[in-house]
């Protein structure tokens, strides 16, 4: 069908039921067949659309007004966290959120024709100011400094000061170091112009340690003000371990450059995670919600069922986390990871925990797989914890080839997990039990889930 011959034109409105969620959170509505995406609508809902957008097989609109409530609708949420990529679930009930998270995984199950249960979303007590990092984007509006969110789908900053999902004192930090940068008339970058000095302020803060990290990232190799604005961070908030200027020139919408400058204090800060006690470096991963992450890794291991003598690899191990948590549990760990501040931190992490038995490497996790499956290592257990995109089809091969008794997979793209699965499937291995979704971010679409395979 030609945008010429949809349904609906712009603005036009109608009275529809949505029926369905999509994996980003939208509400789905169909006119004559053509689905209409809704933000910030909820299923069971009857309500009066906008249309905001015409594509040739499919439309968005905006909600006029809910005609018919569902009950799992929560009101009580700023419209803003919504209808900007912070909290896009947020309009839903909690317990409504975790079945999405459950449902997520079953229907892609179903589309890769795989016949595994799915367990309950393990759900957070309060699910709320659970992260432990922002990374905020600063722009000049009305010729102003301002800190925020994009509305979802654009480049366009909506000023926001309660980020409602990160840790209360890391909204306090990026609104002082907002007023501080607006004090000293420091410029906001301007990204069509590239222009100006401050893309993004980042903030992180450890959960039990409450060291607390401060990033300013610029286009310009100089920030302007400098010493003034680290005295006056420092003064404002005393939790301040450490203050870096993070360089990134580059025309891209990746957040941070490569070259760190230490304003002030420390190149990393501290925090504990299962009682060990880890460096985190501005470049490195580290999980954003601390509280579901000890769960999540208790849970792998319990899962891997470790008996103390095994061999384990841990591919795409960042600092360290998984491979340094379950060590104590086994003879030998090795650990493979792409970002070297990362693999740094990890090697200090195992030395600050005073553990010998894990061997940390840099590199791709497709190659070094390939290499250590060459070099006939025989792991009894594999831990994945790979970014969104997945596994490769030859670290799947070098996997299998390897014989390993249990491959647990932590995933936080069901679509990647599900066609992994099946890729696993086909070389003989797989999955033993249910998949458990763990909510590692409530009130976004994010789903993180672990499987554990066996061979057949
Ligand atoms: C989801 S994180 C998991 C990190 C760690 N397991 C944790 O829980 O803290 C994925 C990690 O994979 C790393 N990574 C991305 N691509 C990679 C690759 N091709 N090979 C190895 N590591 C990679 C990232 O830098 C990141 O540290």
């Amino acid at each position: 069908m030609s945008k010429k011959n949809a349904p609906v034109s712009k603005n036009q409105q109608f009275d529809v039921e949505i029926f369905d969620l999509t994996y980003l959170g939208m509400g789905v509505a169909k006119i004559d067949d053509f689905p209409i995406f809704v933000a910030n609508a909820v299923p069971g809902e009857t309500v009066k659309i906008g249309i905001t957008k015409v594509a040739s097989s499919y439309a968005f609109a905006r909600v006029i007004k809910v005609l018919v409530e569902s009950d799992n609708r929560n009101n009580d949420v700023d419209a803003d966290l919504v209808t900007t990529g912070i909290a896009p679930l947020a309009n839903l009930k909690y317990p409504a959120q975790l079945k999405f998270k459950q449902q997520q995984i079953e229907a892609l199950l179903k589309k890769q024709h795989l016949d595994i249960p799915v367990a309950e979303t393990i759900g957070m007590e309060n699910p709320f100011g659970y992260r432990n990092k922002a990374q905020v984007p600063v722009r000049e509006i009305k010729g102003q400094l301002e800190t925020g969110f994009y509305r979802r789908n654009s480049h366009n900053l909506v000023p926001i000061e309660n980020y409602f999902i990160q840790d209360p004192e890391i909204d306090k930090a990026v609104n002082t170091v907002r007023d501080i940068l607006r004090k000293y008339h420091v410029a906001a970058y301007d990204e069509v112009n590239h222009r100006g000095v401050v893309r993004t302020v980042m903030v992180r803060r450890g959960y039990y340690s409450h060291e607390m990290m401060i990033v300013i990232v610029t286009k310009s190799r100089k920030l302007p003000m400098q010493e003034v604005i680290v005295d006056e961070i420092r003064a404002a908030l005393p939790e301040v371990k450490s203050i870096i200027q993070n360089i990134n020139q580059e025309k891209t919408n990746v957040i941070l450059g490569e070259k760190n400058v230490v304003l002030w204090g420390n190149k990393v800060i501290f925090d504990t995670l299962l009682g060990l006690k880890f460096a985190i470096g501005p470049n490195s991963f580290y999980q954003v919600n601390p509280q579901t992450t000890e769960n999540l890794y208790t849970l792998a291991a319990q899962k891997a069922e470790l008996s103390g003598d095994e061999v384990v690899i841990d591919a795409y191990s960042g600092i360290g986390t998984i491979s340094l948590t379950i060590a104590p549990k086994v003879k030998q760990v090795y650990g493979v990871e792409i970002v070297p501040g990362a693999i740094d931190d990890a090697k200090r992490n195992a030395d600050m925990n005073n553990i010998k038995n894990v061997k940390f490497t840099l590199g791709k996790a497709e190659e070094q797989m390939v290499k250590w499956a060459e070099a006939d290592l025989k792991p009894d257990v594999i831990f994945v914890d790979p970014p969104r995109k997945g596994l490769t089809g030859e670290l799947i091969t070098a996997a299998v080839e390897m014989a390993p008794k249990k491959i647990v997979y932590i995933s936080c793209n069901p679509a990647t997990l599900t066609r992994d699965l099946e890729e696993f499937k086909q070389l003989g291995y797989e999955v033993k039990g249910s998949i458990q979704p763990v909510d590692q971010f409530p009130q976004t679409t994010h789903v993180e889930s672990i499987a554990v395979l066996e061979k057949k």
